[in-house]
């Protein structure tokens, strides 16, 4: 029996817990099976109106180190950088509704960021725009080359950092305590690889 291209792969085992201190956070390596999760590369790739945005750091203008795009019922704004919002595409829809099906969470907006190359990267940061709410879900799903995702406790110095492989197809959940009590980011890789493209589903309430 052939797969009908958009269903769940029947196979895929459900999240497997990622052990992490005053955080809850789970994972599934084979969200998407590889056929879908090509389809769904190459789609995202020519579908987005990829930018390169400038932030502000420390009062200097700074490109960011990857292409971005913002698609929301609301706009969004951070690092002195506004996001107007825009329209669902079919393709996001779908995913949207997949990803809130197996997270059991609701996601109103979703940031994609293509990482081009080995070059591009994400520094040390948490997800806590006052937008988010004190205590976020956000979802995060990864396409195209293996990226390593790294974490580290905000504080405490007695817990070893822990790094991710995040693969092609792979959903992330973090929830609970991640955002309030870890830093998460994605370092440049010093062995060349492909492109990779990630999307994080968020839940913006009133700012
Ligand atoms: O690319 C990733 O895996 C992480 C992205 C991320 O942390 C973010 O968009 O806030
Ligand atoms: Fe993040």
């Amino acid at each position: 029996m052939t797969r009908q291209a958009g269903l769940f792969d029947p196979a895929a085992p459900g999240f497997e817990e990622i052990e992490l201190a005053d955080a809850r956070m789970r994972f599934m390596p084979r969200f998407y099976d590889p056929a879908e999760a090509d389809r769904l590369f190459d789609l995202l790739l020519k579908e987005t109106d990829w930018r390169q945005e400038s932030v502000v750091i420390a009062g200097q203008a700074r490109q960011q180190p990857r292409l971005c795009a913002w698609i929301g019922d609301v706009g969004y704004a951070y690092s002195g950088l506004s996001l107007a919002a825009r329209a669902w595409s079919p393709t996001l829809a779908r995913i949207r509704q997949q990803v809130e099906a197996a997270s059991g969470h609701a996601y109103n907006s979703v940031l994609l960021n293509l990482y081009r190359n080995e070059a591009d990267a994400m520094g040390w940061h948490s997800d806590s725009e006052p937008e988010l709410g004190p205590d976020p879900a956000i979802a995060s799903l990864s396409l195209g080359a293996t990226r390593s995702f790294r974490l580290r406790h905000a504080r405490r110095r007695d817990l070893r950092p822990l790094s991710l492989a995040l693969s092609h197809g792979s959903l992330l959940l973090m929830e609970s305590g991640v955002q309030r009590f870890w830093r998460h980011a994605v370092p440049r890789e010093s062995a060349p690889c492909g492109p990779r493209i990630n999307l994080t589903f968020r839940w913006i309430g009133a700012g």
